[in-house]
């Protein structure tokens, strides 16, 4: 069977109101950039969402939330939960981005909450899993990749309520990219392990590849085996490299 892609754009701490006129452009462009062969997605600041909403209402671009709070409501200042980000339009959430993991400590254990938080409230979860540099170094790709996936991916995971990004930590925001057979090497051994811990629907999860993906590389990294779309950074503030990378599709 195959997967329709999913290209997906993370704003990370960029964009305010006057940025909302890139995501107008990309709702205009994308069907016909990708000739309908994908969705998309932005992940926009939580500030942004519901004016977003209002300005790709009726378009093919979705909206997703960038990290949510993994319970549904309390004392948390400052955090926002996956309903929240449902009822300002967002239709996915990024759970366990490495700058999360980072910035705030998140350890898998609290990504797989947050991934069930984001399920709880009807969105789908983005997980993100990937190797530093270091770990690289050690030949430890696959291990950690592993170590995630079963950490990070809840339980009663499906096609339809998660998506997997490999986002190598080393290639997030450098220009550096794997090289294309370490990135079929790295996808086909999630899918294997997401057969392992996935009840079903394995072969029908999508597994995006983001870092460093731009418009020069895009469409050699969307033709790797296992590769159903990208989760884009810096690219994806721009319409005109979204849409450009999103021709990859075409
Ligand atoms: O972290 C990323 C997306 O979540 C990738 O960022 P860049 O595309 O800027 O490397």
């Amino acid at each position: 069977m195959s997967i329709r892609p999913l290209v997906a754009g993370n704003w990370k701490m960029h964009g305010t109101s006057v940025d909302l006129e890139q995501l107008v452009l990309m709702g205009e462009g994308f069907e016909s950039a990708s000739g309908g062969n994908a969705d998309a997605a932005i992940c926009l600041p939580a500030t942004l969402l519901a004016r977003g909403a209002d300005k790709v209402a009726s378009g093919r671009v979705k909206l997703g939330g960038q990290d949510c709070h993994f319970n549904e409501k309390g004392a948390h200042t400052g955090d926002i939960s996956a309903q929240m980000l449902k009822d300002a339009g967002a239709e996915y959430v990024i759970v366990g981005h490495s700058e999360r993991r980072t910035d705030h400590g998140e350890t898998s254990e609290i990504i797989r909450a947050k991934a069930e938080a984001a399920w709880a409230a009807g969105l789908v979860a983005i997980i993100c899993i990937g190797e530093t540099k270091e770990e690289r170094g050690a030949g430890k790709t696959l291990d950690i990749l592993t170590e995630q996936l079963k950490g990070s991916v809840p339980a009663g995971a499906s096609a339809q309520n998660t998506v997997i990004a490999y986002e190598p930590v080393w290639a997030i925001g450098t220009g550096l990219t794997p090289s294309l057979d370490d990135v079929a090497q790295a996808h086909a051994h999630i899918r294997a392990t997401l057969a392992e811990i996935m009840e079903a629907g394995a072969t029908a999860t999508r597994i995006l590849y983001g870092g460093s993906v731009k418009p020069s590389n895009a469409a050699e990294l969307m033709a790797v085996e296992n590769v159903d779309g990208a989760l884009i950074g810096g690219a994806s503030l721009k319409a005109e490299d979204f849409l450009e990378i999103a021709k990859a599709y075409k």
